[in-house]
């Protein structure tokens, strides 16, 4: 992020306002304009109303009164101080109330603003591929999407107000001009230099408004871990780190924040004091200098009074948008990061009935584009085929299987089903045949059975019943206090490990999958409650093929197909026994439980 932005940059912020909802920033422009008009015609009714009624009601025949006279003679009313009041109050009746409509656009725009951010974010980020969130983490995204989306609403608010003001200066100027243009030139010279002063001695709204910005980030941050985290928070003792993390955010926070209003205060009470003194300036000089009529002289100090609170709002408003363009900024910065990294491109074709045979073809994979995690990968499932994965920590499983459920795609080499590349397949028909279970699977915060149901909303009583007695989900669930019905809490927090592994692998066994991929996914339950969920899985009348990760050897040894894998390529495949007798890798991996 630049430490300020310069003038295009800031340009190009403004036009993403305006041209947002158009027709509400046209609406907002017409009803400014409209306001600005009529706000001078009551002002410059100040002039025929002093000067009729010093005439005691004669009509006047020139200038400004002149030409008010004659369109009240154009109406056929008459020109008395009487029906000039009424007419100034017409106007005001009418200015207000375009001031009113103003005000209902600028609410609109912003709510509108806001939550089109907040929806195209959201959007987005369900549409944004994993590797974008395995970079960015979801900090950011919390923070971009919950807080700067607020603040950037409050960046076109800031900019409507300013343009309104800015249409009520041009009017007051324009009357000044009119009225006095010697003392409005020398006005405007003096209320420049004090502008150029200012802007030259007080820091950038943008730059602190960015500390703003960056101080909120790391405020998620800390309340993320603080929360998500706090399990190990407080075991690992994490506590005062965080809290300190936390404290030195709130302090930029606090610290910019203030600095922010402050400058605003700076800003707003020199003006108004500068502003102030020029007006009496203006009458010393007005008396001494001008021999200009009571009326004019009126009209003049009356516009002089009211230019004074509209110049000093519209630059503490402009101090104001620049603080809150950071905002806007990084949310529309954050949406377009989104959109650059879209879901993984997936063909239209449809998964025929049977995807069998499944095949990884000399697959490799990098995350990062340079440290190759896999490295020429190839296997073969067949219809009802059971083969299982090993090897070290690290060695590259679990991305076998994320790249399976084409989380990611491989850098060279292809996967195929039913003889096709899979990538030609729609990628949901696709996620829909594969049924991914992960080792610390994530549960929604909703009942059990909205959980189970997530990918099979149609399946009948009988078909819930029965994955969760192939998935022991019915041993505990009587436990639970509302049954089917009870809530699990924020990422499943009322469920053990294992419950959580068992609700998971319920929910995936529901789904109508070709295939099953079972990442470490009862590695948190016991030997004797796994080996019923393995043998309930074969009993099931379903030809899946199954693709297990697995650490504990002996809930793989009845594989079709075992491989073992070392830094990304396999090394060995075979039988449980036929592996053992080859004495490899395996076989120590085997003889090391
Ligand atoms: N999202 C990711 N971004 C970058 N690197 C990753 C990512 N996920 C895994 N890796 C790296 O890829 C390599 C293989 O990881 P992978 O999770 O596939 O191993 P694994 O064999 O399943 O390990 P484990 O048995 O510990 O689960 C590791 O070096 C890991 O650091």
């Amino acid at each position: 992020m630049p430490e300020d932005l310069g003038f295009r940059e800031k340009l190009n912020a403004l036009y993403l306002i305006a041209s947002f909802k158009p027709r509400f920033t046209t609406a907002i422009v017409g009803f400014g304009v409209l306001t600005a008009l009529l706000e001078g015609v009551g002002v410059t009714l100040i002039v025929p109303l002093i000067e009729v009624a010093q005439s005691s009601g004669a009509a006047p025949d020139g200038g400004i009164a002149g030409a008010f006279a004659s369109i009240y003679e154009f109406l056929g009313l008459p020109f008395t101080v009487g029906s000039i009041v009424l007419g100034v109050g017409l106007v005001l009746t009418v200015r207000y109330a375009f001031t009113f409509l103003t005000e209902w656009a600028r609410v609109h725009l912003r709510m509108n603003y806001v939550c089109d951010l907040q929806s195209r974010g959201f959007d987005n980020t369900l549409e944004a591929r994993i590797a974008y969130f395995d970079r960015e983490g979801s900090d950011d995204i919390l923070n971009a999407i919950v807080t700067q989306a607020q603040h950037a609403g409050e960046a076109i608010e800031a900019f409507v107000r300013m343009f309104q003001r800015s249409m009520l200066i041009v009017m007051y100027l324009g009357i000044a001009l009119y009225l006095a243009p010697r003392l409005t030139v020398v006005s405007v010279g003096l209320v420049g230099i004090l502008t150029f002063g200012l802007r030259n001695t007080i820091e950038s709204g943008y730059t602190i408004g960015d500390r703003v910005a960056d101080a909120n980030e790391k405020i998620q941050r800390a309340v993320q871990a603080g929360t998500q985290g706090i399990r190990e928070v407080k075991t690992l003792r994490y506590g005062s780190k965080l809290r300190n993390d936390f404290g030195d955010a709130m302090g930029q926070f606090v610290d910019a924040s203030i600095r922010v209003k402050r400058n605003e205060a700076l800003i707003g009470n020199a003006y108004n004091l500068s502003i102030a003194l020029l007006i009496f300036g203006l009458i010393y000089a007005a008396f001494v200098f001008t021999s200009m009529s009571f009326g004019v002289l009126g009209a003049f100090l009356f516009v002089m009074f009211k230019l004074g609170p509209v110049v000093s709002g519209t630059n503490k408003r402009f101090y104001q948008l620049e603080g809150m363009l950071p905002h806007l900024i990084r949310t529309e910065e954050f949406i377009d990061t989104l959109q650059r990294h879209p879901e993984i491109e997936g063909g239209e074709e449809p998964v025929p009935e049977d995807p069998s045979p499944v095949t990884f073809e000399n697959v490799s994979f990098s995350y990062d584009g340079t440290e190759e995690v896999l490295s020429d990968v190839s296997f073969r499932m067949d219809e009802g085929e059971f083969v299982a994965f090993v090897g070290e920590s690290g060695a590259g499983k679990s991305t076998i299987a994320s790249l399976l459920a084409r989380l990611y795609t491989p850098d060279s080499g292809q996967i195929t089903a039913a003889g096709r590349p899979v990538n030609e397949y729609d990628i949901d028909d696709w996620r829909s045949r594969v049924a991914y279970v992960r080792q610390n699977p994530f549960i929604f915060n909703t009942t059990l059975e909205e959980n189970l149901r997530i990918a099979n909303q149609d399946a009948s009583p009988q078909e819930l019943e029965r994955v969760c007695e192939i998935a022991q989900v019915s041993e505990f669930v009587d436990d639970l206090p509302n049954g089917y019905g009870t809530e699990l809490g924020d990422d499943g927090v009322r469920l053990s490990g294992g419950q959580r592994q068992r609700v998971a692998l319920a929910r995936a066994l529901l789904e109508d999958a070709d295939v099953l991929v079972l990442d470490e996914a009862t590695s948190d339950l016991d030997t004797n409650i796994e080996s019923r969920v393995q043998a309930g899985i074969e009993s099931m009348d379903r030809e899946f093929m199954i693709l297990a990760i697995a650490h504990r050897l002996s809930t793989i040894s009845d594989a079709d197909r075992i491989y073992t894998v070392k830094d990304g390529t396999i090394v060995e495949r075979g039988e449980h026994e036929s592996l053992l007798e080859d004495d490899g890798q395996y076989a120590e991996l085997y003889s090391a439980q």
